[in-house]
């Protein structure tokens, strides 16, 4: 039986120019930690995200993955190159971006509502549009008949979609998450990204979304990057081959497709040999 060989386009290093949907735009970027003679974290990294992508990241452990994600939320400057967000250079953290941890780290004394509204708060947006909002991105979550329930009585896949409701409710164009299913049992990370996909296809966000769980990109992305490490950079840019714009397919389906195994079968290879 021939293996159908997966539709990777190579990544390309020369600089990254903007088109009219894009979002973010990495240009050049390379990553040093102190001592600044260390080889560098994050090598010539460029990178175009558009509006509407769901871009999955997978590489090894210490490849730099979480570091990209933190220049990009504005959280570190890169020691090398730019990032731009909507045109404008991205140099601190600023409401365009939001961010998704691995733990919701949703305030303890609040209720889920108010934990989602605080963002809004802290933005000056007045208390009856906040409310309204914050009704809107829990009902979206599937959590509206929690609102007023504290964190400790939610379960930890409700803990994350609430955290999910409370970055979304700030109304970033672009949202960067961390591995956010990974503390997860099984069965409700496989409802968290269902929800994922539900949300992505209502709010059409640019989502970059960092995995170490090759079928959890091949469910969910639109594209998938993979990084190599010693130094970080990205090495292999493609489509997803499973996805369809006009068909969200199921999970199962997606899992017992010959193209998926093939897939799955190909990345964990690439990953290994790193
Ligand atoms: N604040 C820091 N200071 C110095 N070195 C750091 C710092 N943060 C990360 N590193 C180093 O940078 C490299 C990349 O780390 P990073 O967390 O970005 O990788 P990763 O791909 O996200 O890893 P993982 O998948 O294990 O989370 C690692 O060698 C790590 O030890």
């Amino acid at each position: 039986m021939m293996i159908a060989t997966p539709t990777f386009t190579s990544h390309h290093s020369e600089p990254v120019h903007a088109n009219r949907s894009t979002q973010i735009i990495v240009d050049q970027v390379s990553l040093t930690y102190r001592p600044a003679w260390e080889e560098p974290v994050l090598d010539q990294i460029n990178l175009e995200l558009e509006q509407s992508e769901l871009v999955c990241v997978l590489g090894p452990s210490g490849c730099g993955k979480t570091s990209l994600l933190h220049i990009l939320a504005g959280y570190i400057p890169p020691t090398r190159g730019t990032v731009r967000i909507n045109g404008k250079e991205h140099k601190a953290p600023n409401s365009s971006v939001g961010v998704v941890f691995q733990h919701a780290n949703l305030f303890p004394w609040l209720s889920i509502a108010g934990n989602v509204e605080f963002g809004m708060k802290m933005k000056g947006i007045p208390k009856p549009l906040r409310k309204e909002k914050a009704a809107h991105y829990l009902q979206l979550v599937g959590l509206q008949e929690a609102a007023s329930k504290l964190p400790h009585q939610l379960s930890g896949g409700m803990k994350q979609r609430a955290a999910i409701a409370r970055t979304l409710a700030t109304d970033p164009s672009i949202v960067l998450m961390d591995e956010p299913f990974s503390a997860l049992d099984a069965l409700t990370r496989e409802s968290m990204q269902i929800h994922v996909r539900e949300l992505w296809a209502k709010t059409q966000k640019c989502i970059m979304f960092i995995t170490h769980d090759v079928d959890e990109a091949l469910l969910l992305s639109s594209r998938i990057l993979i990084m190599h490490a010693r130094p970080g950079r990205i090495v292999q840019d493609f489509r997803n081959p499973l996805y369809s714009e006009n068909k969200a397919r199921n999970f199962n389906e997606l899992r017992a497709d010959r193209q998926f195994l093939e897939l799955r079968e190909s990345l964990l290879s690439h990953i290994a040999s790193v």
